[in-house]
């Protein structure tokens, strides 16, 4: 099956206010999708429609290929969700937090065991969870919507109160769930910094509506260069590509923008044809805020 999530013509209105409109939006078997939007854009309300925690008026979503509202219970036994704060026993262990869930879900006593290695906790899994750190709860609240083994996992705004460490384990943990669990990740944030580094695509909502991303990810490649002759190697690459998309930046490195691959074959010729000698070159990713900027700011139609 290649989606374990579609979502197809989403709307939602609060009294007056529309707060989804038509959308649309899928996830991939094995694919890590970060769901990006100002305040107020429609994000938690998408989520809490997928987790059926509120109904829209009118849509369609389909979980493993489960139709929600029609086969609501197949389609959620094969999703997890940690929308709000993790839901804990503050009191309990985090042992006892586990096997209390693996109960109520007869969930075998070998996969409790593979949670317990699974949240990294260790030995102070034998502790009360009141005194575990944000990023502790975070590891066990996974671990226990895990013990299932779902398909599809959605998160609301992960790192959302983690310190700089327990945002590089999440990241690892998310990283491991897909390839260890086979498991397919929607997850909503603001720090675009970890969206860009999580996710293997993008989907962007402003004011209830899906938006394309442009494809400057896909379709501009800049590069770095570090040269020996900085003024031929600047009118060779000029001479290609026209000066509005190069720019030397230091005393002998050059950034330039290309749309193909052969536009830099036929860089790389000219330059090793004129005996420049090319000490350096690597990829400058175009990098999230840019296309947020794009996308939000830039943007006079969403705007208004
Ligand atoms: N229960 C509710 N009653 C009325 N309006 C609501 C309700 N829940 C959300 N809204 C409105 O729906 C719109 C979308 O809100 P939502 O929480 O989905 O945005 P979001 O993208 O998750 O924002 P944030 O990044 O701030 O969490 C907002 O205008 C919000 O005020």
């Amino acid at each position: 099956m290649e989606y374990v999530l579609e979502v197809k013509n989403l709307n939602k209105t609060y009294g007056k206010n529309r707060v989804l409109n038509n959308v649309s939006l899928n996830v991939k078997h094995n694919e890590i999708v970060g769901f990006i939007g100002p305040n107020g854009a429609g994000k938690s309300t998408t989520m809490k429609c997928i987790c059926n925690l509120i109904y829209p008026d009118s849509g369609e979503i389909i979980i493993n290929g489960y139709d929600l509202f029609k086969d609501r219970e197949k389609a959620l036994e094969n999703q997890a969700a940690l929308i709000e704060s993790p839901g804990l026993y503050q009191d309990m262990t985090g042992k006892e937090n586990i096997d209390l869930i693996a109960r109520l879900r007869n969930v075998s006593k070998e996969r409790v065991k593979e949670i317990y290695e699974f949240t990294e906790i260790g030995k102070a899994l034998e502790r009360k969870v009141s005194g575990y750190s944000m990023g502790m709860k975070q590891r066990l609240a996974l671990g226990i919507a895990i013990l299932t083994k779902p398909r599809f996992l959605i998160l609301d705004e992960p790192t959302n109160g983690l310190d700089p460490t327990g945002v590089i384990k999440l990241r690892s943990t998310l990283q491991k769930l897909v390839k260890e669990e086979d498991i397919s990740i929607l997850f909503s944030s603001h720090q675009l910094g970890e969206v860009e580094k999580l996710a293997d695509r993008i989907v962007c909502i402003n004011k209830g509506e899906i938006i394309e991303v442009p494809n400057i990810m896909s379709s501009i490649q800049n590069y770095i260069i570090q040269i020996s002759d900085l003024d031929t190697t600047l009118q060779i690459i000029t001479n290609i590509i026209g000066e509005d998309a190069v720019e030397a930046i230091t005393l002998d490195s050059i950034k330039f923008e290309i749309q193909n691959q052969d536009i830099l074959s036929e860089i790389l010729f000219q330059l090793l044809s004129r005996k420049i000698k090319i000490y350096d070159i690597y990829k400058d990713n175009v990098d999230i805020e840019t296309i947020y900027e794009e996308i939000y700011i830039d943007n006079q139609i969403l705007r208004g």
